[in-house]
Order: C-alpha cells, then structure tokens, then sequence
C-alpha cells in the first residue's frame, strides 16, 4: 500500500529515526520514497549512512517531495513548525503529527487551513519494529488516508485506532511513555545482579531477555498476568519473596502513578501548546 507513496519527517531525531528504521527494516517502502529534514547536519549525515534515504536541512523541501508529512518535532517548537510550513501544505497532502499532548483541532489553529491530518501515539520500539501506536482521525480525512497510517505504523510494529478526544493522553502516558519505564526498570534489575554479584554485562543481558521472553508470553499465550506470575511464584520459593518485596515498594500503586502523571502532562501540554499556536497567530496578525 505504500510502496508508491513517498514519507516526509520534519524533525528527524529520536522518534522520527526510530520511525525511519523501522519503515526501511519492513520494506513498507523503498528508501528513496523517504524524506527527512532536521536542523542538525551531522544527524542528518548519519541517518543517510545508516538508511540511505534523502535527507536536508530544509522543511519546505520534505514536504515538496512527499505525500504523507510525519511531523515529529518537539511539541514546544511544533508552532513555529507549522507556522513556517503551512504554505507548502493542501489537501493533496496527507499530515501525521506524533506530538506528544497536542490536539488535532490545536494543529488546525497553527496552520491555519483545513487539511487532511492523522494524530499518533508511536512509541520508541518503532527503532525495531515492535511500537504499539495508537491512531486518530481528523475531521477532513479521505477514505484512505487512516488505513495508509496504519500501514505505516503497522509496519514499525502494532496500531489500535482510537477517539482522540477520550484517550490519546491515557495511550501517551502509557504506551508512548512506557519503553522509558521498562528502560528504568531493566536498569535498575540489572543494577540489582550486580549488586548480587553478576557482571555488568551478564546482568543487563538477562534483565533485557527477562522482559522480552515475558512480553512474548503474555502476547502469545493470552493468559492473565496474575495467572503467569502465578506460574512463576512456587509455594514457599523465591520469585514469592520477591513480589513480597516489590509490594512493600509500592510498585504497582508507583506504575499507576507514573502513568497518570504522564497522561496529565500530555494534557498540559496540550493546553499550553494551544495558547501558543494562538499567539503566534495573534503576533503574525499583529505584524510582530
Ligand atoms: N521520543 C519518544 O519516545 C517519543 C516521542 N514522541 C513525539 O515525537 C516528537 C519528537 O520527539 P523526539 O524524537 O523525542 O525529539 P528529538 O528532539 O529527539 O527530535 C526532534 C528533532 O527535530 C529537530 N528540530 C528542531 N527544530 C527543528 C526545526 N525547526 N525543523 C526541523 N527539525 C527541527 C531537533 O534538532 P535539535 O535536537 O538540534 O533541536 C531534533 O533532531 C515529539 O513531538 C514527541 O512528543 C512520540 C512518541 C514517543
Ligand atoms: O516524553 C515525551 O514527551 C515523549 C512523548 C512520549 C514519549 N516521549
């Protein structure tokens, strides 16, 4: 479905880099179909190397050239973004933003025009082709336009797709955020077979193949978490004492917690990045 059409990033950093591995990994499309800009040269040079695809330093260029536009810069500089690419944009062209917080209808404010345009969740994992991304529509999308961002997001791993009034928030606090709790988590495992007298590298590899083997359980066996824990946990035996001592932390309250905190500041960035877009507006307006 994407063979022909052609990927533009604007903003080509860690998550866009993570979405450009993951689409040359697939083959969804050819290298060549893919275009991204930074403002950094020395980043730019190194995706080319790795990924052979077209790279510049120039926003109005990617969009020239492609059909579908990732934006994937900060959400604080993404007014400024829109602001100097609204005029390249139309409707024959189809936009993506994967800001974390910012609303389909605050992007609309910052380009000032009525155009076809996708909200998505991707997370890191993108990097090698196991992001879980959620997906939403706005108001001018074309028949086709949610299945083509499915199939690029399909492509760097797995899509729900979703009302982003109601959950894009809750979705970026969990899955968007969560290969940085997992991160933490593996870390600090791997901190603990050090401390109980593991290599460093034996501790890392088996924190790391730990989480993955477990992840593949719970997706391949579809059993309830408490029932493989269950599994695990003998009678009187070891992986017991340890929950028992994970519960005495707090774990599971401290990931519920983290959780909605980052699903709250996804909100808050929302709002201040709507005040924004309309300032900017405003000053433009202004002649400032
Ligand atoms: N990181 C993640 O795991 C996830 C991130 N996201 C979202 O993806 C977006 C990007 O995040 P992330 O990749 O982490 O951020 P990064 O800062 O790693 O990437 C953004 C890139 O954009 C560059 N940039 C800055 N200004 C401009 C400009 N005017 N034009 C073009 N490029 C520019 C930055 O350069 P420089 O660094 O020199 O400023 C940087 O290389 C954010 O909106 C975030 O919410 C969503 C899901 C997960
Ligand atoms: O921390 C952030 O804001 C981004 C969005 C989701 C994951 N990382």
């Amino acid at each position: 479905m994407l063979q022909k059409k052609r990927i533009g990033f604007i903003g080509s950093g860690n998550m866009g880099e993570a979405l450009v591995s993951g689409l040359v990994l697939s083959k969804a499309t050819q290298p060549e179909n893919i275009f991204c800009a930074d403002i950094d040269p020395e980043l730019l040079a190194a995706i080319k190397d790795k990924y052979h695809v077209n790279v510049t330093q120039s926003n109005l260029e990617v969009i020239q050239q492609s059909d579908i536009v990732v934006y994937a810069t900060k959400p604080q500089i993404l007014g400024m973004v829109l602001k100097e690419t609204a005029p390249a944009l139309d409707e024959s062209k189809l936009i993506i933003s994967i800001a974390a917080g910012v609303p389909l209808a605050a992007i609309a404010i910052g380009l000032q025009k009525k155009l076809r345009m996708i909200r998505a969740m991707p997370n890191i994992c993108a990097f090698v082709k196991e992001s879980a991304t959620a997906i939403a529509a706005g108001e001018y999308v074309l028949e086709n336009d949610v299945a083509e961002a499915r199939a690029i997001f399909n492509s760097v791993g797995k899509t729900v797709f979703i009302h982003e009034n109601v959950l894009m928030d809750a979705f970026t606090g969990l899955s968007g955020s969560g290969p940085a709790y997992i991160f933490t988590i593996v870390d600090a495992m791997a901190d603990a077979g050090v401390k109980m007298g593991l290599s460093r590298k034996d501790a890392l590899f088996l924190s790391s193949q730990t989480v993955l083997g477990s992840a593949r359980m719970l997706l391949e066996s579809k059993e309830h978490p408490g029932q493989l824990k269950d599994r695990v946990a003998s009678p009187g035996g070891t992986a017991i004492a340890g929950i028992h001592t994970l519960e005495q932390g707090g774990l599971r309250t401290t990931l519920i917690n983290a959780v909605e905190s980052a699903t709250k500041r996804s909100r808050e960035l929302g709002e201040l990045m709507v005040k924004d877009f309309i300032k900017i507006n405003e000053n433009e307006s202004n002649g400032k």
